[in-house]
């Protein structure tokens, strides 16, 4: 399998703290991979920097959406560029706009592919109108796949929080990416909740095409939907391998010093 995103010994100081500290991970196409740890490894920094939100201190940050193509080094583009190149995520705190629809909120993810520029929402010509069709089509199809179809023209903050944590993953579908990074997608969950985005995960891999990197503090949907995982404690990776090996790993078992890793 090809890898699609490939980063090599990054590493970020935030002045005098080293939260990230040559790290290597790589996702290969139509993967699931875990980034686990505990609080404080540098689980979001890592997502911080893949995305664009900070520019790493140094490291590769390589991707290859195409698969056997070259690959191209992202380091210190904008979010908004990292988008268009195919990777798209969502935060551990939900940002949705509360006061737009349900369509709304997924028809801004699909923005970045379309070209309507101000002077074409100004003027609306006939191809500004196609793209607007397209993307409330995509936008339905989308929400259509997410469970959330009966919410299309419903206020976001007027959905159980179990939705709006799935119109976050919705609004990343609509950029059309190769690879969607979740931050804690489970945070907050209940268990039927939790058991519903295990299904849907599995889902956007296998139908969708689309590979995912998570981090996530719940052990078992972790075990249970990673093809492989890799641990982080104080900024460095201290494991990596299948939800198996992970599991037995001595030097996880110690980082999470009586956690229940076991799950
Ligand atoms: N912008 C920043 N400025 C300074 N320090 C930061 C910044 N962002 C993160 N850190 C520090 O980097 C370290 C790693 O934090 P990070 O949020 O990446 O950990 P995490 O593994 O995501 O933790 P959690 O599981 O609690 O979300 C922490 O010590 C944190 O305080």
């Amino acid at each position: 399998m090809e890898t699609i995103l490939d980063v090599k010994q990054l590493t970020m100081d935030f002045g005098g703290l080293r939260a990230l500290d040559h790290v290597d991970l790589d996702v290969r196409r139509g993967e699931i991979v875990a980034l686990i740890g505990p609080n404080g490894a540098g689980k979001t920094t890592f997502f911080n920097c893949v995305t664009g939100i900070y520019t790493p201190t140094s490291g590769d940050i390589l991707i290859a959406p195409a698969g056997g193509g070259k690959q191209e080094r992202i380091n210190g583009l904008k979010p908004n560029r990292v988008t268009e190149k195919g990777m798209a995520r969502t935060f551990q705190n939900i940002r949705l706009f509360q006061n737009m629809t349900v369509l709304e909120n997924v028809m801004i993810g699909r923005h970045c592919r379309t070209r309507t520029g101000i002077a074409g929402a100004v003027f609306r010509p006939p191809t500004t109108r196609r793209e607007e069709q397209d993307s409330v089509d995509v936008g339905y199809e989308i929400l259509t796949k997410m469970g959330l179809a009966g919410y299309v023209n419903e206020f976001a903050k007027n959905l159980p929080y179990g939705a709006q944590r799935r119109l976050e993953i919705a609004r990343a579908m609509a950029t059309a990416p190769f690879l969607i990074l979740l931050d804690e997608p489970a945070a907050g969950m209940n268990p039927r909740e939790t058991n519903e985005l295990d299904e849907l995960i599995l889902k956007i891999r296998d139908e969708e095409k689309i590979s995912l990197l998570l981090i996530e503090h719940d052990m078992k949907l972790v075990m249970s939907l990673s093809d492989r995982i890799f641990v982080m404690d104080y900024g460095r990776k201290i494991a990596q391998g299948t939800p198996a090996e992970i599991k037995s790993d001595p030097v996880v078992i110690k980082a999470y010093l009586g956690e229940e890793i076991d799950a």
